[in-house]
């Protein structure tokens, strides 16, 4: 199943929607979380001395009156803090009258150790810094190192961004409805989580049915029917045909890594396209690869006519003048044999002083054009969109992916991909091993191999982020991009069981 992502707003009106389609009213909903959650607790820490529930004012409050009256129902030790009451009438107030702890101030609050916390002060309601005593509680928490659950999200994390707004609970697990937020996936949200478990409050998927989904969590779901099938009389051409541009003599490393890369990926043909002074170089490390003299745009012209790639990955080591530069347009003026494009690196840099130039290129060419961008790259062409804080990681990548045309794979520990039509994925299959020099260029290779199979850009690219990561996962301590292409082999095993003879 395609893994939705909503937003706090979204789930707002999914809760809305949920609630006027019935059976569950909202207070039927605010019950069934305040059960997950508690069930959770008395599973997960059932040796704990007891739990100190805090509740804030809104909704988030009112699932931890539930969960404080479930659990001391079951024999629990509870202690529930709270000072402002909930609004009159709403969910929230009718979960207090039901729950019979009675509420100690929450300047009572002192963490014991051997208890749990359970933090039900703020969830997507968030909407300034936490401060004042829920501040300090934060700080007297985290300094005790006691474990804390939080219900929704941690207290002071934003469900949109993934950013805390000020202090903001560190938690061990967390308990969310329905379907995951942005604010759980994307960093630092992802880690103070802890681990994210996803609840059914009695919500019925038709809920998503009239919805515009425009985010999900990366996965094979999303992409796994648009990998290429290799027919019985497939040839090497028809299983498509990379071509990538390598750097001068020192630096031709990082081309071959693309390369492998995008054969390992399934591509039919690769093909180096080397300066003079690089080819020999070139030559003693390439075997089933080819290699091709491609000093200036002339020469990659007269190869792109003769032998006609499909797709071309552009930037690894390539070096920022105007070799690059000309290259980029070169590619991106053809009309025809050539199906997508992957800018990496040098690629990007290269047109730091005139992003424009390369944005104007892109739209008005008819190839399918992935940037590749880790943050100081995605500074270096969208500037203004880097500098602002407010943003999420993707609204940034969406807001580029639409000013420049191109696909964005915005690189990280959680790396989004971002179409020019609004579609966006949240990888999170990432490994920390994958931090080591010459991963990206392995990636650009896998989406390009993708591209050049034929495979529309978006999945193109959300398929080589979820595969490059999973080999790099699979492959864990040790692993250096070298390995990264050995690595698809079992991955692709792993995806397609049914793919062996
Ligand atoms: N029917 C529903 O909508 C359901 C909602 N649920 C819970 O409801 C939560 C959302 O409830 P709400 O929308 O009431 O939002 P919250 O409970 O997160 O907080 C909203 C309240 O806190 C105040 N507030 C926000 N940030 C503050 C800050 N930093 N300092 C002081 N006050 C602050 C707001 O003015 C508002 O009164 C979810 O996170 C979830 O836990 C669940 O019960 C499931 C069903
Ligand atoms: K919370």
């Amino acid at each position: 199943m395609r893994m939705v992502v909503l937003t706090p707003e979204e789930m707002g009106n999914v809760d809305r929607a949920a609630i006027t389609a019935g059976p569950h009213d909202g207070y039927g909903l605010m019950r069934n979380a305040g059960a997950a959650v508690a069930d959770l607790i008395l599973e997960r820490f059932s040796g704990a001395a007891g739990v100190a529930v805090l509740c804030g004012p809104g909704n988030n409050g009112g699932d931890g009156y539930v969960i404080a009256r479930l659990l001391a129902e079951r024999g629990v030790n509870v202690r529930l803090f709270a000072d402002a009451a909930p609004q009159e009438d709403s969910d929230a107030a009718r979960a207090r009258e039901d729950c019979f702890v009675t509420p100690e101030a929450l300047a009572d609050f002192r963490p014991e150790t051997g208890w749990l916390v359970l933090d039900a002060l703020y969830g997507a309601g968030l909407s300034k810094p936490i401060a004042g005593i829920e501040a300090e509680l934060i700080e007297r928490v985290a300094a005790a190192g006691v474990p804390v659950v939080a219900v929704d999200l941690p207290s002071g994390l934003s469900g949109l961004t993934g950013k805390p707004l000020g202090s903001c609970f560190d938690a061990d697990l967390t308990v969310t409805f329905f379907r995951k937020k942005p604010g759980h996936l994307l960093m630092p949200g992802r880690r103070l989580c802890g681990e994210l478990v996803v609840a059914d409050i009695g919500i019925a998927e038709t809920a998503l049915a009239s919805m515009d989904i425009a985010l999900w969590e990366n996965g094979p779901a999303l992409w796994r029917d648009g990998v290429p099938a290799v027919e019985i009389d497939a040839h090497k051409y028809v299983r498509g045909h990379v071509a990538v541009v390598s750097g001068g003599g020192a630096s031709t490393g990082a081309a071959r890594l693309a390369a492998r890369g995008a054969a390992r990926a399934g591509a039919g043909a690769v093909t180096v396209l080397s300066p003079a002074n690089a080819l020999s170089v070139n030559a003693m490390h390439l075997t089933s690869i080819m290699l091709r003299k491609a000093e200036a745009v002339d020469e990659l012209i007269a190869f792109l006519d003769e032998r006609k790639p499909t797709a071309a990955v552009l930037g690894p080591a390539a070096g920022t003048g105007e070799r690059t530069r000309s290259f980029a347009l070169g590619f991106l003026e053809r009309n025809e044999g050539l199906k997508g494009l992957v800018l990496d690196a040098d690629a990007i840099t290269a047109f730091a002083d005139a992003p424009d130039t390369l944005f104007e290129a892109v739209r008005s060419s008819v190839i399918a054009t992935v940037l590749t961008p880790h943050d100081g790259e995605f500074a270096r062409l969208f500037g203004d969109l880097a500098a602002d804080a407010s943003m999420s990681k993707v609204e940034r990548a969406r807001a580029a992916a639409e000013r420049s045309g191109a696909v964005i794979i915005l690189k990280g520990a959680d790396t989004v991909v971002a179409c020019p039509d609004g579609r966006a994925a949240i990888n999170t299959n990432g490994s920390r091993f994958l931090a080591t020099a010459g991963s990206g260029d392995v990636l650009c290779g896998i989406v390009a191999s993708h591209l050049a199979q034929g495979m529309p850009v978006f999945e193109a690219a959300s398929a080589g982020v979820w595969l490059h990561a999973e080999a790099g996962g699979m492959f864990g301590r040790g692993l250096i991009a070298e390995d990264l292409p050995e690595m698809l082999p079992h991955v692709f095993q792993a995806l397609f069981p049914d793919d062996m003879g």
